[in-house]
């Protein structure tokens, strides 16, 4: 489908993720990549990114997380521009499409485990494609999508959805009503690969494989059955039960600090807590948007020094709020 009236400016919302379940099995031995089971959340807490035609790219970030993300082209929104630029002419066959000017305004923590370069990245390739006439359809972005990292594919589909691979196999998730969140920021990020390295020394996966190990060494998770069937139910206490992630341990090791926020969100009432994706944020899971809030109050009393925000999901993917012609 191509459009002769394609607009000018695009910008774009797209929503932070919790990882409700994330189970990591041993790395691909060539990739270093893990295999994952996991379900992923989209929250209402989102990134806005706005593309406009320009001579050459660029990057502006602006927001109250914009300290730390780099304005240049090693930023994933950046190469997100480049990559789908490269992928009109392969894929469509014509001249790679013009330059944008990519402004990204960050709500999301920046390296806090909530995939904040991942939503930026998924809105420049959605914002893109309409400014470039969306000649590429859902999937062709989603597979733009996977090469850029495994959770941008997430970023443009939102709501509950099982991951498998590396994260980026995804499917729908049925769910029943919302889930009301607290947010704990850490005042220092986590890298991912830190955390998944610090994962494998601990459970033995960073040498060569042994007799013993080896059967466990070329395992994938299993989908987290009961955690599926709990969001059927909808019931906050009973989906807590089966909250799980096996980076929270890593995270906490690199960061003992965490355990701390962990035990806080208890004490002032939240169902219960866990360490969003690789870290370092904390996500206490709430009855009510109204607990949410009591929850927060109680927090930013007993930790002051944490930032604390709300959010609700499941929230929507990657989608167009404006264009400007
Ligand atoms: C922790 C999660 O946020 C959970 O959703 C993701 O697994 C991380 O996704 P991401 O940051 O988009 O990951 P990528 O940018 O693709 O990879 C960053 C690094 O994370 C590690 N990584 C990531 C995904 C995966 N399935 N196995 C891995 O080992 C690798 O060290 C990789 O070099
Ligand atoms: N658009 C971007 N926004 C934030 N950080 C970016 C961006 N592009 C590149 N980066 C770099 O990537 C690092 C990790 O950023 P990000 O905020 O995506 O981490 P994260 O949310 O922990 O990721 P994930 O949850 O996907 O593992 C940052 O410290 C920064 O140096």
């Amino acid at each position: 489908m191509s459009r002769t009236d394609a607009p000018r400016a695009a910008t774009v919302r797209v929503p932070a993720k919790v990882n409700l379940a994330l189970r990591v099995g041993p790395p691909d031995p060539d990739s270093g990549y893990h295999p994952l089971a996991t379900v992923f959340h989209a929250v209402d807490l989102c990134d806005e990114v706005t593309v406009r035609r320009a001579r050459s790219t660029s990057l502006q970030v602006t927001g109250p997380f914009r300290e730390g993300v780099p304005a240049d082209p090693t930023n994933l929104a950046w190469r997100a521009a480049e990559l789908l630029r490269e992928n009109y002419a392969r894929t469509c066959g014509v001249r790679r499409p013009s330059p944008v000017a990519i402004t990204l305004e960050k709500n999301i923590p920046v390296a806090g485990g909530m995939a904040g370069g991942s939503a930026d990245a998924a809105g420049v390739l959605l914002a893109a494609n309409e400014l470039w006439g969306e000649e590429l359809t859902p999937l062709d972005l989603q597979d733009v999508a996977a090469e850029l990292g495994a959770d941008v594919p997430f970023g443009l589909m939102g709501g509950n959805a099982l991951g498998l691979g590396r994260g980026d196999e995804l499917s729908t998730v049925l769910s029943q009503g919302e889930l009301h969140w607290v947010f704990c920021v850490a005042t220092a990020g986590l890298r991912t690969p830190d955390v998944y390295r610090e994962l494998d020394r601990q459970l033995g996966w960073d040498g060569p494989p042994t007799p013993e190990t080896s059967a466990a060494r070329t395992a994938a998770p299993e989908p987290p059955q009961e955690l599926l069937q709990a969001l059927r139910t909808g019931d906050p206490h009973e989906i807590a039960r089966h909250l799980e992630n096996d980076l929270q341990a890593p995270a906490l090791a690199l960061q003992p600090g965490l355990q701390a926020t962990l035990d806080a969100g208890r004490e002032v009432g939240a169902v219960t807590g866990l360490v969003s994706g690789s870290g370092p944020t904390v996500a206490l899971l709430c009855e009510s948007r109204e607990h949410a809030i009591d929850v927060s109050v109680g927090m930013a009393a007993l930790r002051p020094e944490i930032q604390v925000f709300t959010a609700t999901g499941p929230a929507p993917g990657a989608r167009v709020v404006d264009t400007r012609h």
